[in-house]
């Protein structure tokens, strides 16, 4: 079974990268989904406040590797040859990963600050920014787990900072070599 796994700064592209895997049949466990549901499971509003509370005091329970951890099972049940994991956040979680799966391989999505800014603004997500403040602390809450680290440790770096549809060619084409590398 290949791994590959997303790493990059909030609105980066991860979520566009996971759409296209979709829409080529592969399976994609979202790690964020994982907190999402601990977030409504403690009857906290759906923002990005309780979704760094709640990330935080899983990790302080189960240390940093605490949503990987959680998350490899359900990896582990997808039949297909390959499977994309959806937010990885810190070095951490690569490491369990990797001891996981042996063919666990990282990508790290890469676009910058003003670009992510401007994306973010206009996705409307409920977890969405209001100001350009917003996003500064996010980066850093993300920073904090491991992030910049984990985008160090990636083999594979894909540029997010044209079109959409450039984007989603370069994810096409690498989805499909990995597929038929399988
Ligand atoms: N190349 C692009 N051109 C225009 N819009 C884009 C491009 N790439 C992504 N987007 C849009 O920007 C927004 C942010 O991208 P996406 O949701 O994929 O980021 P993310 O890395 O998953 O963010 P987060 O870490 O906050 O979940 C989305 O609405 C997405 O559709």
């Amino acid at each position: 079974m290949k791994v590959i796994a997303v790493v990059g700064m909030p609105g980066s592209g991860k979520g566009e990268f996971s759409t296209v895997a979709q829409e080529l049949g592969i399976p994609v466990v979202v790690m964020g989904d994982v907190i999402r549901a601990e977030v409504s499971n403690q009857g906290l509003p759906p923002t990005d406040e309780s979704m760094g509370i709640v990330a935080r005091k899983l990790r302080e329970q189960y240390g940093m590797a605490a949503i990987a951890h959680v998350c490899v099972p359900t990896i582990q049940r997808q039949r297909e040859k390959v499977i994309l994991v959806d937010g990885v956040r810190g070095d951490a979680e690569v490491t369990e990963f990797s001891q996981a799966f042996p063919e666990f391989s990282l990508i790290s999505i890469e676009a910058p600050f003003e670009t992510r800014f401007a994306r973010l603004s206009e996705r409307g997500r409920s977890d969405d920014l209001m100001n350009i403040s917003e996003l500064i602390a996010r980066d850093e809450r993300e920073c904090s787990f491991g992030l910049g680290k984990a985008m160090g440790l990636a083999s594979v770096r894909i540029d997010n900072n044209g079109t959409r549809e450039e984007f989603r060619d370069k994810v096409r084409e690498y989805l499909t070599r990995m597929r038929e590398g399988a």
